[in-house]
């Protein structure tokens, strides 16, 4: 069926609600000013703001007659003085500062800003899926409690039972840190800010699934940090919690699968991350604007799931008891090393 469309203000965009058609500014603004059209530190911190203003929600704080936060209501701007005080929000400042002239120059609720911010920075990245963008939250009128963002030193238990306090399953735990195929770590060893997660940090690929499984062998800085594992290679940073959430009997299948499975992407990622942008959410005025969301570019014609060069399958620590860990070529060259993600 065709779907009627209707012609935006601006004379160029249509929209099949006109409500979405205020977006298509917003979008252009971020995507040259805020993401200056990158997969970098802006976009993958847009991403994890997106994370961190949802998850701090908590229906069983709520049953015990406690505030238990808004979950996706903008919180964390607009009441940042008490939230990045929090420990778990440590760096997170940086882009709430970057973000909040932008949502003042736009008629946009902070609540809306951050998800809308989050969905179109990963458009930025190669290989991301496209997220779904719902508009209309209410913004927040108190700040969230703390506790409830997750930290690299808790356990696995503490970590699956906060998520599924939230509505996620141990194995949507696993599709949830897919986010960190884009990402690195700031506050974690302070020396080495910008210091990713896998090998290719502006792209949305499943390295981050095969080098999170081989064996750590050095710390890329001063070392030991509270939150963090042995990395494999050089430049690299491993959190404790994914060290620990791939080598669990709950969820190492999951994480396995993903290592030689770039389509799986499109079905889990867009589904636990809308489900993460309606937390705490009246879904009852919501207008559906996920056409607003740019499309990815692909991956590099040239890239497939790989080994960094100097490290094969017998480095890997396969979690998995129902199935052999994939094989894969080597990179050839000398042994890889990571740069810093740029800040731009
Ligand atoms: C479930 C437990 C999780 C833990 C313990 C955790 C922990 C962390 C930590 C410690 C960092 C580094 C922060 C810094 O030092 O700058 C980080 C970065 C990041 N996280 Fe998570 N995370 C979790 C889940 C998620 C989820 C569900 C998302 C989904 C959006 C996400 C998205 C990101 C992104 C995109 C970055 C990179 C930020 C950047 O490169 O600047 N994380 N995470
Ligand atoms: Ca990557
Ligand atoms: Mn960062």
């Amino acid at each position: 069926a065709l779907t009627r469309r209707v012609a935006c203000p601006d004379g160029v965009n249509t929209a099949t609600n006109a409500a979405c058609c205020a977006l298509f500014p917003i979008r252009d603004d971020i995507i040259e000013n805020l993401f200056h059209n990158t997969c970098a530190e802006e976009a993958h911190e847009s991403l994890r703001l997106t994370f961190h203003d949802a998850v701090a929600f908590s229906p069983a704080m709520e049953a015990r007659g406690e505030f238990g936060g808004g979950g996706a209501d903008g919180s964390i701007i607009l009441f940042d003085q008490v939230e990045t005080g929090f420990h778990a929000n440590a760096g997170i400042d940086e882009i709430v500062q970057l973000q909040k002239p932008i949502i003042a120059r736009h008629n946009i609720s902070t609540a809306d800003f951050i998800q809308f911010a989050g969905a179109v920075g990963l458009s930025q990245c190669p290989g991301a899926p496209q997220l779904e963008f719902m508009l209309g939250r209410q913004d927040a009128t108190q700040a969230a409690p703390d506790g409830l963002v997750p930290e690299p030193f808790d356990s696995v238990d503490s970590i699956l039972a906060r998520l599924l306090d939230v509505g996620f399953q141990d194995f949507e735990v696993v599709w949830l840190l897919s986010a960190h195929t884009v990402g690195a770590a700031d506050a974690v060893d302070p020396t080495i800010p910008r210091t990713p997660f896998d090998s290719t940090p502006g792209v949305f690929d499943t390295q981050f699934f095969i080098e999170t499984q081989l064996q750590g062998v050095s710390f890329p800085g001063v070392g030991n940090e509270q939150g963090e594992a042995l990395s494999p290679i050089a430049g690299e940073m491993r959190l404790e919690s994914d060290q620990l959430i791939a080598r669990d009997q709950r969820t190492a299948c999951e994480w396995q699968s993903f290592t030689n499975d770039q389509e799986k992407f499109a079905e889990t990622f867009p589904d636990v991350m809308g489900r993460l942008a309606l937390l705490g959410v009246d879904q009852s005025q919501l207008v559906d604007c996920s056409e607003v969301i740019p499309i990815a570019p692909p991956l590099p014609a040239d890239s497939q799931p790989h080994f960094p060069a100097g490290k094969t399958v017998v480095d890997v620590e396969p979690a998995c008891a129902d199935t052999p860990f994939p094989t894969f070529p080597t990179d050839p060259g000398p042994a890889t090393s990571v740069a810093p993600v740029p800040n731009l």
